[in-house]
């Protein structure tokens, strides 16, 4: 239904991004798309290159005076560093006498654990972990940030969904259990310096990122992303590629750090017993209401009509400024890894991140159950759907 790429290096001209399959009519502007990207530069722990790093975003292709057309939705986001890369990341080819004298195109042949830098550089055959690096940089995260904030109008607009976040640990910081925000939450959130819902916890988050960064050490941390009126039955119990859980999670995973991904409770259910892991179902007011949600809104595959939860676990980031242990590639000899400026910390704007990946999936979901060619035949849809549910 939905399809969307990105395109573009880190330190590239531009990272361009287009979004094919959403009807007409869904209200979004330029502003909308600024508003998820400075949230994505959030964060206490964040590298110096978010400080500055403008995320200039134009609408290119798809809206006309704020309103989507029905043909695919194109976006591009200038990257601020670009003048000083004009000469080493030019697409064309460049003096080679003007390109030995750039120290930044001098090959980095110490690849970094953690990192897709040896990997890639074996993959595609390059001596020089510049063009792998580039590209597999979260800087690429703006560009889905962009769509999914296209995404996230339209299930609002569509189905009343909302699609907030917090971040419920950072290293070994781990907040209360039970804390689930909402629907107008992440405001509140985006104020706290780690966007962690509970001030105790977030204060000892902020104290862990400054132990690690003032050690030379980096982190990672978990990420809850929780979504507010969804109707039941999106997604599928029927094949394995459309179970809802198992796009959420590749799309999760497809996330630059994201090592593990859960579906509400989770891990912590199986450790439980059947009788107190599932959500039973009661009769109350004339609804069919489960009297927990421990199982995130999902059962076999669709949602089951309530509050979704998916958490997304961030890797510690690879980049250490106490720098580790590799090879030169070049000399064969043992060396320490490049050590890049960087983020010691992306949990919180990782957070941002997680929340598009989230709302381009569900829109997808969304579209595949109810059509439309125009957000009003969606909402339509969706309302004579919910209307002649027998138990609601
Ligand atoms: C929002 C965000 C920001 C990141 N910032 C950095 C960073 O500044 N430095 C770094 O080394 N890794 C950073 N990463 C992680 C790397 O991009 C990632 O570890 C690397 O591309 C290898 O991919 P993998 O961890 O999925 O194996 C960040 C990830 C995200 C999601
Ligand atoms: C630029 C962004 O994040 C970058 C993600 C990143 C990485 O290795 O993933 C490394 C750093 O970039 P640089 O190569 O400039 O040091 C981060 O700043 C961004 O999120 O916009």
């Amino acid at each position: 239904m939905l399809r969307w790429l990105t395109a573009g290096e880190s330190h590239g001209q531009q990272l361009t991004a287009i979004l094919e399959g959403l009807p007409a009519g869904v209200r979004v502007q330029t502003s909308d798309l600024d508003v998820d990207l400075a949230r994505r530069r959030l964060g206490h722990g964040r590298g110096a290159r978010m400080s500055f790093e403008q995320d200039a975003v134009t609408l290119t292709g798809g809206v006309r005076h704020g309103l989507t057309q029905g043909g695919p939705i194109a976006v591009q986001i200038g990257n601020t560093e670009w003048p000083k890369w004009t000469t080493v990341m030019s697409a064309d080819p460049v003096d080679a006498e003007e390109l030995a004298g750039q120290a930044r195109n001098a090959p980095l042949t110490r690849p970094r654990p953690g990192h897709a830098d040896l990997p890639g550089m074996q993959k595609y055959g390059f001596d020089d972990a510049r063009p792998v690096l580039e590209r597999a940089s979260a800087r690429e995260t703006a560009a889905r940030v962009a769509l999914g904030a296209v995404a996230r109008a339209f299930l609002r607009q569509a189905l009343g969904a909302e699609v907030v976040s917090h971040v419920v640990a950072i290293g070994p910081v781990v907040a209360p259990e039970g804390l689930v925000p909402g629907p107008q939450d992440n405001p509140r959130i985006d104020e706290d310096p780690v966007r962690c819902a509970d001030p105790a916890t977030s204060e000892l988050m902020v104290a862990e990122v400054d132990d690690a960064r003032k050690n030379g050490d980096t982190l990672g941390g978990v990420i809850e992303v929780v979504v507010h009126g969804l109707p039941p039955g999106l997604g599928s119990h029927v094949h394995w590629d459309r179970r809802l859980d198992s796009r959420l999670a590749g799309a999760l995973m497809g996330v630059q750090s994201v090592k593990a991904v859960e579906v509400g409770d989770g891990l912590e259910t199986a450790r439980r017993r059947g009788s107190v892991a599932h959500d039973e179902i009661v009769l109350a007011e004339g609804r069919v209401q489960r009297l927990t949600d421990r199982a995130g809104g999902i059962e076999g595959g669709m949602t089951n009509g309530d509050v979704l939860r998916v958490r997304a676990a961030m890797k510690p980031i690879s980049t250490v400024p106490r720098a580790l242990a590799t090879v030169d590639v070049a000399t064969g000899e043992a060396a320490v890894a490049i050590n890049q400026r960087s983020d010691a910390c992306a949990v919180p704007r990782g957070a941002v991140v997680m929340e598009a990946m989230v709302a381009l999936v569900l829109a997808d979901a969304a579209l595949e159950k109810f059509g439309g060619d125009s957000v009003a035949e969606t909402r339509r849809n969706a309302a004579a759907y919910l209307d002649a549910l027998p138990l609601r």
